[in-house]
């Protein structure tokens, strides 16, 4: 299934891939009627470079997803990966695996502004001359109320910390503690959407009106 509404011509067999684990970027293009011919996640490293500066960092790893996972595919298509980091100031808030982690994340993001960087890349496969390689990066503003240790505890027992950059989902319980918030809502949860169609629209063939 290409999955793309492209009309007609070479265009028509040009899968959209997804490179990516994450349900909720395959919810959220759904959400905008792009269905990817094909999900393929990317198994690069995550890890930071030394002093690397969180805005760089994700637009390094949306980079390299996109390019891994293009050196993959067979045939024409269109690689589109993104990365979500939560940044204290020049600090990157880890991708929490497990409680711990999760809480103290929680517990420094208490009361205080932080940021939500997502990029997202586009590269096409060698086999798609025509396709353009693009990117683009989102940052978002959240500002949490103050988070009492019992809530905390709730926010941990609710489970959405997990693989969640920063310990949290906006989508998730923690949105009852959002204060504030500016920029693309999407784009915390993990793929902007309006910079993701601005991209794909960029593209030869028509992948959304
Ligand atoms: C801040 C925040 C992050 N997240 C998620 C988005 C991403 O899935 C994850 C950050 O990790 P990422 O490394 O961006 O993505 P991933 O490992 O889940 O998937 P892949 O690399 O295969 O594409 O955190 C939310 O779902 N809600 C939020 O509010």
């Amino acid at each position: 299934m290409t999955g793309t509404p492209a009309p007609g011509g070479a265009e028509a067999e040009v899968r959209l891939v997804l490179a990516s684990a994450s349900p909720r970027r395959l919810d959220l293009l759904r959400q905008i009627g792009l269905v990817p011919g094909q999900v393929f996640p990317a198994n690069i490293d995550e890890t930071p470079r030394h002093d690397e500066l969180p805005r760089p960092y994700a637009e390094r790893l949306a980079a390299e997803k996109a390019a891994h996972v293009a050196g993959q595919i067979e045939g024409p298509a269109l690689v589109l990966a993104a990365d979500t980091v939560v940044a204290l100031g020049r600090r990157i808030l880890p991708k929490t695996e497990d409680e711990q982690t999760a809480r103290a994340c929680l517990e420094r993001l208490s009361g205080r502004r932080h940021t939500v960087f997502t990029a997202i890349a586009l590269r096409p496969t060698a086999a798609w001359a025509e396709g353009r390689a693009g990117s683009r990066i989102v940052a978002s503003t959240v500002t949490f109320s103050r988070l009492t240790p019992v809530q905390i505890d709730a926010l941990i027992a609710a489970g959405d910390w997990q693989g969640k950059a920063g310990g949290y989902a906006i989508q998730g319980h923690a949105a009852a503690f959002v204060r504030f918030m500016s920029g693309s809502y999407t784009g915390i949860v993990g793929l902007p959407l309006f910079e993701t169609a601005q991209l794909l629209r960029g593209q030869k063939g028509s992948w959304l009106s």
